[in-house]
C-alpha cells in the first residue's frame, strides 16, 4: 500500500486501484474510492483551511470536552482492495484519569438519500436530537431516511450495513465503539451551515461509529484503541 505525501495530504492507493487520501490537518480521510466510484461525501463548500473541520470525508471529533497535552491520538489508515481501515489509539500519558467522547464522522456519498437505509439497528435505543434528546426505540428493521434525522444509536451491534441505493451496500464493522450516530440535515438545517451547500443533503448520510453516550474513561498510562472499517460488498 503505496502512501505519498501531495499537497497537504496523503495519498494511499492499493494495486487493485482503490485510493483514498488522508487531509493532514485532522488526519481527515477526504476520500475512499474503491472499485472505481468515490464513496465520501465531500461538501463542495468545505473549508480546507484549517481554521475548522472539513465538512465531510471522516473528521474525528475527539475529545470533545476537555483537552489535555499529555493525550495523544494517533490515527492509523489501512487500505485494501474494498475495504478502508481506520484505527484510533489515545495514549493517556498523564497520571490522571482522562475521559472522552468519539465519533468517527463518516460522510458517506450516495445518489439519493431517501433511497439509502440502513440495516442492524433494530431493537436499539436512540436519543433523537431532533426531538430534543428524547429516548426511542428503534423498531424498523431499516432505518431510512424522509426528513431530517439526528439519533445517537447506543450500545449498537458491532456490524451494520448501509444499501447506498444503487445497488452497493457498504458494511461498517466497528470495534471498541458503543454507539452510532445517523445524520441527514435535511433543508432547514443545511440551509444553516455555511460551510455545506443548500442542495447537498440528498448525497449524504452521516453513519458514525463512536463513544458518545458515556464517556470512555482511560487511567493514567494506559491506552486505548478502536476504530471501523468500512468494506464495499
Ligand atoms: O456541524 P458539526 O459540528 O460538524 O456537526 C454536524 C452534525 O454532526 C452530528 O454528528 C451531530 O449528531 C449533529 O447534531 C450535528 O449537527
Amino acid at each position: 500500500m503505496p502512501a505519498q505525501e501531495i499537497n497537504k495530504s496523503v495519498v494511499l492507493t492499493h494495486p487493485s486501484g482503490a485510493t483514498a487520501n488522508v487531509a493532514l490537518y485532522g488526519a481527515t480521510v477526504t476520500s475512499w474510492v474503491a472499485e472505481g466510484e468515490e464513496r465520501i461525501f465531500v461538501s463542495k463548500k468545505a473549508i480546507r483551511d484549517g481554521s475548522k473541520a472539513i465538512r465531510g470525508g471522516i473528521p474525528i471529533v475527539f475529545p470533545v470536552f476537555g483537552t489535555s497535552e499529555k493525550v495523544k491520538l494517533p490515527q492509523h489508515v489501512a487500505l485494501s482492495e474494498k475495504s478502508l481501515k481506520t484505527t484510533l489509539v489515545v495514549k493517556n500519558e498523564d497520571i490522571d484519569t482522562f475521559e472522552f467522547n468519539t465519533l468517527l464522522h463518516t460522510y458517506l456519498l450516495v445518489p439519493d438519500v431517501e433511497k439509502v437505509s440502513v440495516k442492524g439497528l433494530e431493537s436499539c435505543h436512540y436519543l433523537d436530537k431532533v426531538k430534543g434528546g428524547e429516548k426511542f426505540l428503534e423498531s424498523n428493521d431499516l432505518v431510512t431516511i424522509g426528513s431530517e434525522v439526528d439519533r445517537v444509536y447506543c450500545n449498537v451491534p458491532d456490524h451494520l450495513s448501509v444499501n447506498i441505493g444503487n445497488g452497493s451496500v457498504i458494511d461498517i464493522t466497528k470495534s471498541n465503539l458503543r454507539d452510532t450516530v445517523v445524520w441527514n440535515p435535511w433543508v432547514e438545517k443545511a440551509q444553516a451551515l455555511a460551510d455545506f451547500g443548500d442542495d447537498e443533503y440528498p448525497n449524504m448520510i452521516c453513519v458514525e461509529a463512536g463513544s458518545v453516550a458515556e464517556w470512555v474513561k482511560l487511567a493514567g498510562g494506559q491506552s486505548w484503541t478502536g476504530g471501523q472499517v468500512l468494506t464495499v460488498v
